[in-house]
């Protein structure tokens, strides 16, 4: 039994970790994932050009749908994930990552999982695998819906979706270091909930390029580093930036027609560049 699954990934507007509450939106960087379910409780996972890395969310990918689907008579996989989304960097590579291998395990079953229950069974693997403090419902939704989303992720619920403004390129500084969820000092993120949940207000209103620059402010500050990549940026002639997730990378949104020569100026190293996703 073998199935094939993929997801896009996704940039932050709104980082959960403070109020529970969050905001992404879709970009078209890409997970693959295949899973051949085996009757032996036996994993074996390779993560394509990553060899030291965890494999435990994608065991626990697997293991949360084979646990609602225990007439299969399947215990365990040999599961292969290939992505061009850089790893502990912000960018969501962990829910894109949950979502195509669950995709993958629903269709090697033969079964349809629909999107938010795929959302939902990530972020439960997500949590048990020390991969994500909220489950980050928000940025599994937006690697698997695109559009911008807003989520309760403590609820699980998605609350709204909609279409992100066309005519921008999103161009995503990466810098030379990752931030681990274990080390993300969530606490100082909750101190700043009042700041962070009127830049979720400003989003819902519309003006989500205000929200991302407040947002990625809140979670610089909270990780002891300064905003100076999206300040940079903005003084580059981007439309809006802030640092994505937990960070350490900055989502950047440059007007296409102004791409080159804001690459002239802002630099070309360190950077990757996404078209927006905004799904069917
Ligand atoms: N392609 C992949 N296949 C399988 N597991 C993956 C893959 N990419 C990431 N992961 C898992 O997710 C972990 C990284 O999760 P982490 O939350 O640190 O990064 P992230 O999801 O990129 O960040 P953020 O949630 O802030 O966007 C890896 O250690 C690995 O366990
Ligand atoms: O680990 C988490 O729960 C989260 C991580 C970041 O990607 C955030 O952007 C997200 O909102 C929540």
């Amino acid at each position: 039994m073998i199935g094939k699954g993929m997801s896009y990934g996704a940039l932050s507007v709104i980082n959960a970790v403070s109020t529970g509450k969050g905001a992404a939106f879709g970009i078209d960087l890409k997970t693959e994932a295949t899973v051949q379910l085996i009757s032996e409780p036996e994993f074996t996972v390779e993560i394509d050009g990553h060899p030291t890395e965890s494999v435990s969310l994608a065991r626990f990918s697997v293991e949360e749908v084979l646990q609602r689907y225990p007439n299969a008579g399947m215990n365990g996989a040999v599961i292969r994930t290939t992505s061009n989304i850089p790893i502990s960097q912000g960018l969501k590579s962990s829910s894109s990552a949950a979502n195509a291998i669950i995709s993958a395990t629903a269709a090697a079953l033969g079964v349809t999982i629909d999107p938010l229950e795929i959302g939902r069974i990530g972020a439960t693997a997500a949590i048990r695998a020390g991969v994500s403090i909220t489950g980050a419902f928000d940025d599994a939704c937006a690697c698997q819906l695109g559009g911008l989303v807003f989520t309760d992720n403590s609820n699980r619920e998605l609350l709204l979706r909609r279409p992100m403004p066309e005519g921008y390129t999103a161009v995503i500084h990466i810098p030379p270091f990752q931030i681990r969820k274990t080390t993300f000092p969530s606490e100082k993120m909750r101190e700043m909930r009042e700041m962070v949940a009127a830049a979720y207000d400003l989003a819902v209103e519309g003006d989500v390029f205000s929200a991302m620059y407040v947002n990625g402010r809140c979670t610089c500050e909270a990780i002891g580093i300064t905003p100076e990549t999206a300040d940079r940026a903005l003084s580059c002639g981007a439309a809006a930036a802030g640092l994505s997730g937990t960070g350490p990378a900055t989502g950047i949104l440059v007007p296409d027609e102004g791409l080159d020569e804001f690459l002239d100026r802002f630099g070309r190293e360190n950077v990757l560049l996404a078209n927006i996703r905004n799904g069917v």
